[in-house]
């Protein structure tokens, strides 16, 4: 995919609309271009007593905030980016040893099962890399157990960061054990994914394509690391689109699907996507924190109101994952799990006759 000698085909590809530029309001940018930053991210610093009340607040407003004072060595994000770039610099037949993805290996353009396509290269692995197919390490033949002990020191030192961050969550929310999410995590049998992606400069042609389509994660909480490259935007409540500054050394944290579940709809999965650069290549690490299979999601007691009831149905993440893998990217995977459902319009009437 990088070393493209001739354009290739971008019409299967979808891009943004823009508008035209307007005087930018750094607090609210409700343009979809991603030249202007949102400022109002939260930035919340884990070593400061205030971080939990920070952290329910910001998973409450928007699913999504950055981590300063995070404990995790600087080392371990640029020795991973490195190995990252080292290996999305292979020839495209030595990357392709390591795909196509079963959903795990190396993938190009297209994500997922179901059709959905992007401007990007990426190598997906189980969070357990003893029970990673051999296949996935096929393209680190100089050296395949430096790039595994590269990614796991990454994994636990991030696989830590997240059971903080759901730990001091848990304080914030005021519930009893602490460790009530981050068992989910530390669990033998957590179901946890790992992802390096890759979005190569894009054409100059084609601004605006779409690099990662709009979704939701899945799992409990992702966290994010990237290079110093723009591309990464999340929906507010209001559904505009906004771009998040990039910080590489800092982590973006992601409420996802199951944790939306477990606090009753309190803290919102936060829908993001990426848009690809024309000028820079973008590079992201994203550490999946899944239950083990067998995990039934359902909002915790302790966190409903008297006479509160489950917005969900009853499932496990084994039943939602297998949900999730029959869904298109942007499709609203929790609707299907939702109790009270709104009543079809006659539009969605009409739809489903055809
Ligand atoms: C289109 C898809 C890709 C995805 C599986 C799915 O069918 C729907 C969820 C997608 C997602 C989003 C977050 C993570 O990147 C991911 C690994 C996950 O667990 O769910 C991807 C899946 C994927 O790329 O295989
Ligand atoms: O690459 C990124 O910055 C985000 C990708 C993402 O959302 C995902 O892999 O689920
Ligand atoms: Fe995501």
């Amino acid at each position: 995919m990088v070393v493209l000698s001739k354009p290739p085909p971008l019409k299967q590809f979808s891009t943004i609309k823009t508008f035209k530029q307007h005087t930018h309001n750094n607090n609210n940018n409700n343009n979809n271009n991603n030249n202007y930053y949102f400022s109002g991210i939260p930035v919340i610093d884990l070593s400061k007593p205030d971080s939990k009340t920070l952290l329910v607040k910001a998973c409450e407003e928007f699913g999504f905030f950055k981590v300063i004072n995070h404990g995790v060595p600087m080392e371990f994000m640029t020795k991973l980016e490195s190995e990252a770039v080292n290996f999305f610099s292979l020839p495209q037949s030595e990357k392709e040893k390591a795909g196509p993805p079963d959903p795990f290996g190396y993938g190009n353009k297209r994500i997922g099962p179901n059709g959905d396509v992007g401007w990007i290269e990426y190598l997906l692995l189980r969070s357990n890399l003893d029970s990673v197919s051999p296949r996935c390490f096929n393209a680190f033949k100089e050296n395949p157990e430096f790039f595994r002990s590269v990614v796991n020191n990454y994994i636990s030192a991030v696989r830590n960061l997240a059971c903080d961050v759901l730990e001091l969550l848990a304080d914030g929310l005021k519930i009893q054990p602490r460790n009530v999410f981050s068992k989910l995590l530390e669990d033998e049998e957590s179901d946890s994914v790992f992802r390096l992606n890759h979005y190569p400069p894009c054409p100059e042609l084609s601004r605006n394509l779409i690099g990662f389509g709009e979704h939701t994660d899945p799992q409990i909480i992702s966290v994010l690391r990237s290079n110093n490259s723009t591309g990464l935007q999340i929906s507010l409540k209001d559904e505009s689109w906004v771009s998040v500054p990039p910080d590489q050394n800092s982590f973006f944290i992601n409420v996802g699907d199951s944790l939306q579940v477990m606090t009753n709809g309190r803290f919102k999965s936060v829908r993001h996507r990426v848009i690809a650069n024309s000028v820079k290549s973008r590079v992201s690490m994203i550490y999946f924190g899944g239950p083990p299979l067998r995990e039934r999601i359902a909002p915790l007691p302790s966190l409903m109101a008297e006479g509160e009831e489950s917005l969900y149905k009853e499932f496990t993440w084994c039943e939602y994952k297998k949900s999730a893998y029959k869904s298109r990217l942007a499709d609203n995977r929790l609707g299907h799990f939702e109790k009270f459902a709104p009543s079809p319009t006659s539009a969605d009437v009409v739809k489903s006759l055809f």
